[in-house]
């Protein structure tokens, strides 16, 4: 049996930098990983098969196609060989909140059938393998810090990212992505000027506080208990920076320490999901 960690994706940053002729919108956005994770166990079997598990299994056991599902099937065609393993997946990010579980998740299901199928593909390939599923599922591929362009498919290396420490919080609300996008008014916000390298989380947030997330105010519009996740973040001791992740409802914010975020997350109100911790760096 194989595992596989699927970590939560956060946007830094998200510009919605312009709009194409199918309504998908173009980003610039910085994506890291952490300070949560799914997990995925993959075993070999005669046919295809998905297990539900962890505390938001749940939520997904009405889903008909699981994108896990969809993921395994895309690649099994793709390689020319058939859809077979017994997957098992422990859901603890929270479903269409803002942090790419389902991409993750997809995105270690093509990790982790690639090895079982002893493909050996890169994972370029897989990544484009991925792209008409979801947005989010290229940048989750390597699971490493990454700058994304065009409708998210577009890769870029990060400024080198200094320790800190990260806080997720999920008011409990789920939010539809293209909803998001729909509320969204205004015109488009130009991509973000990065450095090479941030000294300092003190630095990082700095630079981070002249980029927004443009759909922060659609989101907030739509679920104003994140204006209030927003300001219980900011007022925590050492909280750098606070800001949404993707299209919401999760918030984040940015500590000089792992240990401060998770300081933190103790002083929330205990409804909310929290999860706290250092950046996740997929090792090569
Ligand atoms: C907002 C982000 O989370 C930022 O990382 C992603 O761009 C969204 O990624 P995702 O959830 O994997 O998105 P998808 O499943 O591909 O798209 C869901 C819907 O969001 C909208 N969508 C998504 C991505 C994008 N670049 N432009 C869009 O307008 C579209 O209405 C689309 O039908
Ligand atoms: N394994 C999965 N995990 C979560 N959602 C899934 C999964 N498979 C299918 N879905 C569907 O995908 C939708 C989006 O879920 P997801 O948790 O990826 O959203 P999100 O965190 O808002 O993503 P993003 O940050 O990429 O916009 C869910 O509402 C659900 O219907």
């Amino acid at each position: 049996m194989l595992t596989e960690s699927a970590p939560a994706k956060v946007n830094l940053y998200l510009h919605v930098t312009g709009r194409r002729a199918d309504g998908y919108h173009l980003l610039d956005s910085l994506a890291v990983f952490g300070p949560a994770a799914d997990a995925l166990a993959l075993a070999p079997a005669e046919d295809l098969s998905l297990a539900l598990e962890g505390p938001f299994g749940e939520s997904l056991a009405a889903e008909p196609d699981n994108l896990v599902l969809r993921a395994a099937r895309a690649l099994a065609t793709a390689a020319g060989v058939p859809a077979r393993a017994a997957i098992t997946l422990t859901k603890r990010l929270p479903v269409a909140s803002g942090i790419g579980g389902g991409s993750a998740d997809a995105a270690a299901a093509l990790r982790g059938l690639d090895r079982l199928w002893g493909l050996g593909l890169p994972e370029s390939r897989l990544a484009v393998i991925a792209a008409p599923l979801g947005a989010d599922i290229p940048v989750c591929i390597a699971s490493r810090p990454a700058r994304m362009q065009g409708v998210g498919e577009v890769l870029s290396a990060a400024p080198a990212l200094p320790p800190c420490g990260l806080l997720l919080v999920n008011p409990g609300v789920a939010l539809a992505t293209p909803a998001v996008f729909r509320a969204r008014t205004g015109g488009f916000t130009p991509p973000a000027e990065l450095p090479a390298f941030w000294p300092d989380a003190a630095a990082m947030a700095r630079g981070l506080a002249e980029t927004r997330n443009d759909l922060e105010p659609p989101a907030i519009a739509l679920c104003p208990v994140i204006a209030e996740v927003l300001a219980a973040l900011r007022a925590l001791p050492g909280c750098l920076l606070a800001r949404m992740s993707g299209s919401g409802a999760t918030c984040f914010a940015l500590f000089p320490d792992a240990a401060m975020a998770r300081a933190g997350a103790g002083m929330l109100p205990g409804a909310w999901w929290c999860e706290a911790g250092g950046l996740y760096d997929r090792a090569p």
